[in-house]
């Protein structure tokens, strides 16, 4: 204590928490948002609906894309959207179980901290347990290689499982494959895949059935002339960031005429300017072209007179999709366009999807571009479809990469757990009880995915530690059955790198939440401020 006048160091009124309040405050929040996603764990997992200060709703069960969503103001609990965030940019799937496990290490550290064991032990015990599970991930791995369809595509429907597209998932998963299959590039260290390479376009309507593949890029827009062909093989393609129109002038300009025939001068001139464009477009030798700009009607038509397949208006990242897939060098004026320029495709095609037309351009220059048609009844469908989809075509990515698979449905769960229990023994000392709570936080898996599906959890877990003391080391809980079996041949099992990283951003976040005891509102702070925080003022406190 320090005696006489309080010392302020932090302005009247600021907001502090320190000590086990701040941390009680920060495990609360973390805790908090992990049992938001919890229920959507698992192919029994319930969806989310979130809906904007617009009115506007998003139906998911992605836990990234919930997070993502929410408008979370506590900074533990942001650490939390953090975990999610990561380990979807670093894997693409199992956003939800790294929360969910980072909400057990903290809700398991919590019974600690009441015990009085320093946080600084436990985090310590934490990393050492997590570096220890991955050992043990790792040596139940089973390698794959890239021709192995069959398993891989088990990874795709094991992720498409718990998704609203479960009921298309076979042909999804099908679809996930050819495609990374299509773009992954072999490397000296084995396979590397470029998710730049795949292009993803979503059309409302039609089935989720209807989603394909194509070997090559889609541009969402119609010819602009019905008298231009709607296919043309061989395609050289003028690639384009500019209009082919006059240029009006950017100021008002009175035109005195005063004599008739000069209407009609200048309005042939006007024509003669736009046939010239067009005689330079084929004069390169193109017989497409696409701009990111406009079409003027009379060159509409002098451009279908001269076969040449034309589209305009396409999107920026379309046009730069396109350059990279055909070759094509994106030309700014018609006059800069050359016959280098020119980009290459088998073929350019105009395809009705649904009731709209669109512009398959396939058999590119590049083969490694290819798109996913996303198609799905409503625009909330093809959205949910399309962040399935993204996840099973990273999880396919993962395992082509990695070359390794576990067990899921919390097999490789309990394996851990059950190894860790022995392994915390051997450490001994205050460890041993951070390094087994981290044991308990993995079995929150299985017993999420039970608790989903309103199966007993304490019976599955039960059963799932005797199979594995009798070495049943992938056996975990089929939600399709209801029976605890072996995961590796109900075929559910999952590429080794979404462990990996649930574990890594995991732990992470709970250390990194446990070794904060003081949250200190800082200058510009606002809203961000820990909800009941003392008031500011060192002195006399403590
Ligand atoms: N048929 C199944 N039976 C049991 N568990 C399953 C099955 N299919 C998927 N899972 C499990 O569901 C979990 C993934 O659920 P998901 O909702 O996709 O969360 P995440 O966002 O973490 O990927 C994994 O643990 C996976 O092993
Ligand atoms: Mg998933």
């Amino acid at each position: 204590m320090m005696g006489g006048q309080p010392i302020f160091i932090l302005k009247e009124g600021s907001k502090r928490e320190t000590g086990r309040d701040a941390m009680k405050a920060n495990i609360d929040a973390a805790k908090g948002i992990a049992a938001a996603v919890r229920t959507s764990l698992g192919p029994r997992g319930m969806d989310k609906m979130l809906v904007d200060s617009l009115g506007d709703i998003v139906i998911t069960n992605d836990g990234v894309t919930i997070l993502k969503e929410m408008d979370v103001e506590h900074p533990a609990a942001k650490m939390m959207v953090e975990v999610s965030k990561t380990q979807d940019s670093m894997v693409g799937d199992g956003t939800t179980t790294a929360v969910v496990i980072a909400g057990a290490l903290l809700q398991e550290a919590e019974s600690l901290i009441n015990q009085n064991v320093h946080p600084t032990v436990i985090a310590e015990g934490y990393r050492m347990a997590a570096q220890k599970a991955k050992d043990i991930l790792e040596a139940a791995s089973t390698p794959v290689k890239i021709d192995d369809k069959a398993k891989i595509v088990k990874m795709a429907e094991t992720s498409l499982s718990s998704k609203s597209a479960t009921g298309s998932k076979v042909k999804l998963a099908d679809i996930s494959y050819e495609t990374i299959k299509a773009v992954a590039e072999k490397t000296e260290e084995g396979y590397k895949v470029d998710m730049d390479n795949v292009q993803i376009v979503k059309k409302q309507g039609g089935d989720i059935d209807d989603t394909e593949l194509i070997y090559g890029i889609i541009v969402d827009k119609e010819k602009v002339h019905p008298g231009m062909p709607d296919e043309v093989k061989n395609a050289k393609i003028a690639v384009m960031d500019a209009a082919l129109e006059i240029k009006k002038p950017e100021f008002d300009t009175n035109l005195k005429i005063d004599d008739p025939t000069m209407i009609q001068k200048f309005l042939s001139q006007e024509e003669q300017m736009l046939k010239e464009m067009v005689k330079k477009v084929k004069e390169t030798g193109a017989n497409v072209l696409i701009t990111q700009k406009g079409i003027d009607d009379l060159a509409q038509h002098y451009l279908s007179k001269e076969g040449i397949y034309a589209v305009r208006r396409v999107k920026k990242s379309d046009i730069e999709k396109l350059s990279k897939a055909t070759g094509a060098s994106i030309a700014s004026s018609v006059d800069e366009l050359s016959p280098s320029d020119l980009g290459n495709a088998a073929s350019v095609e105009q395809v009705k999807i649904g009731d709209d037309y669109m512009t398959f351009v396939t058999g590119c220059k590049n083969p490694k571009a290819v798109s996913l048609l996303i198609r799905g009844g409503t625009e909330h469908v093809v959205d949910e479809i399309e962040r399935s989809m993204v996840d099973s075509i990273h999880v396919v990515a993962a395992v082509i990469e990695d070359g390794k698979y576990v067990a899921g449905g919390g097999a490789s769960a309990v394996d851990i757990a059950v190894k860790m229990r022995d392994y915390a023994t051997q450490v001994g000392g205050r460890q041993q009880l951070a390094i087994e709570k981290f044991a308990n936080a993995m079995e929150e898996i299985p017993r999420a995915l039970a608790e989903n599906a309103g199966i007993n959890a304490i019976d599955i877990l039960i059963n799932l530690r005797t199979a594995h003391a009798k070495g049943k080391v992938s056996y975990g809980l089929n939600l399709y059955t209801g029976e605890i079996e072996d995961m590796t041949k109900a075929g559910i099992i999952e590429p080794i790198r979404v462990g990996r990283q649930a574990i890594d951003a995991a732990t992470e976040a709970a250390v990194m939440i446990l070794r904060i005891d003081d949250v200190i509102a800082t200058k510009g702070s606002g809203s961000a401020s820990p909800p009941g925080g003392a008031p500011g003022g060192m002195g006399g406190e403590d």
